[in-house]
Formats: structure tokens, sequence, C-alpha cells
């Protein structure tokens, strides 16, 4: 029997996840880390944590599967995206905190450069918008701000690296420093168009080439892990940004397939094929997956607080003690109860793009408890779902039905909120660990296990559906609300 070993770096946790041939979950461990907020807008994390926390879900995975490195056939790395992590070569140490995707410490740096209208060229390159989310703000900045990086540039001692390249540069002990083609298309230095790192941009950002990785296929050779690590030596030969492994494992392989994931944030996904499908409404056009040398792109939009949100009301507020609570408090109330959140804790995402937009809590009465906030909590996600869906439907992405995943979609109050909002049939089938299984099936083609997608068996084919059931002017009245809050914290996002 051949397994395969997943690892899912996420925003807040660490996964390992192992299958079998077929597929099916054999073990798995998760290993929550540090999320650091040094400075409003900013959000850091310590590569070495998050180094330390992937060592242990992978050996605690192989151990309760009782299995050997030896047995491992290949591993697949599927990861949060855009963050960055510059590293001593020499002593394998970071210069300076990891910057997450979700900081917005370059917001005025990105303006600068919106203000010197490049922002056009930027995106017919990258297909990305002019943000602080994207990674080459952040190499920037940490180039700029770290004592001595230029100077370890200069003695050809500084690496960077999206979080698949670190986590390849430490399993390899230093043998590879490699990416995969949906990392790269993240970062905002990488012509998805021609396939490679763009020396305009690299001077615009003012990073040097040689620091960045080797960029490779999604199914490729990427090294071995050290023996010391695990026991033995195993091969790394899958690897993709966790949204788009979450749309190779939700399946979703022909132009047209489209997928939702609700993790720390949540991102929609459409696969444009061959097309590369210029937005009209600020939505991404990024890599999907690049497979025997072929390219294939996705349409994408990104909101960037999701299960973050329940995640603030259990830690931050302490009116939860924990996430599936949310749903037996939300049910208890009406639909329309009139409290709207606005979840712009870290700004607003797609289709809005306003990096210094910040949450609010509106329509609150003497009667509002925690019932209220953890509806509100719930329906902003599902609202500003439904303004993605809306702003793809105008970009010619023909929507009729959609695959979700993640781990708020456990919530079946929240699924039934998305098909109600978004007047669409949500999908959600009895596997919710897509984006693992999506790295699974890179590793398999990559060491040969698998000579194709249509090759790779289904281990969930069973699903349940969510169709709207909404009174449509309720519907029409909830969204008035939602977009009225919205343009509030926009237009106050102007005055300052
Ligand atoms: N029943 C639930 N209802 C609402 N949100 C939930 C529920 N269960 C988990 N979540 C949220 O889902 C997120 C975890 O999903 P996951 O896919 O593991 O995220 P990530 O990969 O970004 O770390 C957390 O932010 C958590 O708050
Ligand atoms: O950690 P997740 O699953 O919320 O994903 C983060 C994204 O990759 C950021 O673009």
């Amino acid at each position: 029997m051949n397994f395969i070993l997943s690892i899912d770096q996420g925003t807040t946790s660490s996964r390992a996840i192992i299958f079998d041939e077929d597929f099916s979950e054999v073990a798995s461990h998760q290993q929550e880390f540090q999320q650091y907020f040094p400075k409003n807008g900013w959000v850091e994390h310590d590569a070495l944590e998050i180094w330390e926390s992937v060592l242990v879900a992978v050996r605690k995975a192989l151990s309760s599967a009782q299995l050997s490195a030896k047995e491992i056939k290949a591993i697949g790395i599927t990861n949060q995206r855009e963050t960055v992590v510059a590293w001593q070569k020499s002593t394998g140490k970071p210069i300076a905190p990891a910057i997450v995707w979700q900081d917005r410490r370059t917001e005025d740096f990105c303006r600068q450069l919106r203000q010197r209208e490049l922002g056009e060229m930027i995106n017919s390159k990258t297909g990305l918008v002019l943000d602080p989310y994207f990674s080459a703000s952040k190499i920037q900045w940490l180039l700029e701000n770290t004592s001595g990086a230029r100077q370890l540039i200069a003695e050809e001692d500084l690496l960077v690296g999206t979080i698949d390249t670190w986590l390849i540069w430490k399993l390899t002990g230093g043998a590879k420093h490699t990416t995969d083609a949906t990392n790269a298309s993240r970062t905002q230095l990488f012509n998805i168009r021609q396939q490679c790192w763009d020396d305009e941009l690299l001077a615009l950002f003012n990073i040097p080439k040689r620091i960045l990785p080797a960029v490779h296929d999604c199914a490729a050779d990427f090294g071995e892990t050290v023996a010391t690590l695990f026991g033995d030596r195993i091969a790394i030969r899958g690897v993709a940004g966790d949204q788009q492994a979450a749309l190779i494992g939700q399946r979703c392989w022909q132009p047209g397939d489209i997928k939702s994931t609700y993790g720390t944030g949540c991102f929609v996904m459409a696969n444009t094929g061959s097309d590369i499908i210029v937005s009209e409404h600020k939505l991404l056009s990024t890599v999907a997956y690049r497979l025997d040398g072929r390219t294939h792109y996705a349409i994408e939009g990104s909101i960037f607080m999701a299960g973050a949100i329940i995640q603030w009301l259990r830690d931050s507020l302490g009116i939860i003690s924990s996430a599936s609570e949310t749903e037996r408090l939300a049910a208890d109330v009406e639909v329309d109860h009139g409290v709207i959140m606005v979840p712009a804790f870290t700004g607003l995402g797609a289709p809005h793009w306003a990096a210094d937009a910040r949450a609010s809590i509106s329509g609150m009465t003497r009667g509002t408890d925690k019932r209220h906030i953890a509806s509100a909590s719930l329906q902003s996600v599902a609202f500003q779902s439904a303004d993605l869906f809306a702003a793809m439907e105008s970009d010619g992405v023909e929507l009729t039905q959609l695959k979700v995943d993640g781990g708020m979609v456990k919530n079946s109050l929240f699924c039934q909120w998305l098909a109600d909002f978004s007047k669409l049939r949500i999908v959600r089938n009895d596997f919710s660990e897509a984006t693992a299984l999506g790295a699974a099936y890179l590793a398999a083609l990559g060491s040969g296990l698998a000579q194709d997608l249509n090759s790779l068996p289904n281990p969930a084919p069973h699903s349940e559906s969510f169709s709207p059931r909404i009174n449509p002017s309720l519907r029409d009245q909830l969204m008035k609300r939602w977009h009225a809050a919205v343009s509030i914290e926009l237009s106050r996002n102007d005055r300052m």
C-alpha cells in the first residue's frame, strides 16, 4: 500500500493528513500556533514556530497512523499564500517575523504606486490588484526595514519565499529553494502570461531576482526531506497555494467549475481553463495550477475575514467558547434582527479593495445580545460572498452551483444563508479537507502514482446541498441594509 502525506500550513494552524491509495484519510494531526498583532493593521507569524508546528503535526500523524516514513510515497505541501519569510542562508534563521497576508502595513507604499498609475501595468502582468495583500510590497518592506538585510543580499546570504518555499527549504535541509507556479502567482512579481519572474516588477519593488526561489509545476520534484526529521527521506512531489489546492481537491478541473473555501478568510475561485479573464470588478486573475508545463487559470474573489470573525468572538470578545456555538445562538433569533456587522478588521477585499476600511457593528438596541452578534457575524460572510458571486457573474462567469469547504461550512445555518443571499445552490460534500486532498492529488501526480487528474479517485462522492428558500423581498431588504452599512464604512474611509 502506498500512502501520501499532505502538509496543510494554514493561517492559524498546521495540519498533516495521511491518505491511502484511494485518498481516504488514514490519520491527521492539527497544531495551532501563535498569531502576533504588534501594531494596528499588522499581522505577523514566527516562521520558526510555523516550522515547529509542521514537524509536530507530521510526527503525530505518522505515529497515530502507525506508519514509518518509508511507507510514505510522497509529500504534498499546501499553504497560506502571500505570507513572506526572509531568512539567512548560512544560519537557517529568519531575519524578521513573517509578514502575514492579512497585514496592511504597506498600504502607504501601495497607495504611492497607485498614484503613479502603475496599477494597470501590474494588473496586466500579474492579474492582481495593487494592494498590501500580496507579497511584493511585504518583501520590499522587509528588505528596507530589517537592519542588515541589504548587506546579507550583497553577501549572497539572504533568501526570501512564501511559506511553501520556507518549508521546502527546511524539510530538505537547505537543499532546495523552490516554489510552484500558484504560489509564485500571488507574489505580484510573477508574470502569469509568461510564467516567469518579471524584471520590470522586480526593479519597481527593488527586489533582486537571486533571492527568489525557482518556480516549478505543481506536480514536480521539490526534493527529499532529510532523513533525520522523520526517520527516513520522503520525496516532496506536489505543491500549491491552499486555495488552488482546494480547487483541485474539489475536482474543479473544467472551465466554469467553482469553489469557495471558508477558513480564516474566504476565497472564491472559478476555473477559467487556458483563458485569463480580465475582471471589471476588481477580481483577480491567477494561476489555478500548472501541470506538465500547461498553465490553467482561475478568477478569484478574496474576503479577508471569514472564520477569523468567529475566532474574534471566541478569543477577543469571549462571548462564545467554541466556533460551533454560533450556529445555535444565531438560530435563536430572527434573520432580520437589524444588527449588521461590516467585518473590515483588516480592510475590505474584493470587490472593494479598501485597505483602510475598518470594522463596525451597527443597528444595536438595548435588547441586543450575543445571539445577534453571532448571527450578524455569520451573515456578514454570507453577504460578502453574495457580492462576490454577483461580481463574478457580471464578469461573465456562469454560476449555477457552488462547492464549499473549509472549517466554517460545518455550520449548516451559515450554508443556508449562503444559498439564501446568493440565490445559488450550495453543495457541501462530506469531506471538508479539500485543501489537503488537492495537495495529495498533486503529490500522487508528481510521484507517478497517478497519470492525470481524471484518473484520481474521489474519496467523497456524497454531498449535501442547500437551495435558496428565503422570501425574495426579505432577501432584498437584508442585502440593501448590508450595502448601506458597507457604504458608510467606505465613505468613512474616504474622509480619513
Ligand atoms: N461551526 C462553525 N461555525 C462557524 N465557524 C466555524 C465553525 N467551525 C469552525 N469555524 C471557523 O473555521 C475556521 C477554521 O477553518 P479552517 O479551514 O481550519 O481554517 P484555516 O485553514 O484558515 O486555518 C476558524 O476560523 C473557525 O472560527
Ligand atoms: O489560511 P487560509 O486557509 O485562510 O488561507 C489563506 C489564503 O491562502 C490567503 O490568500
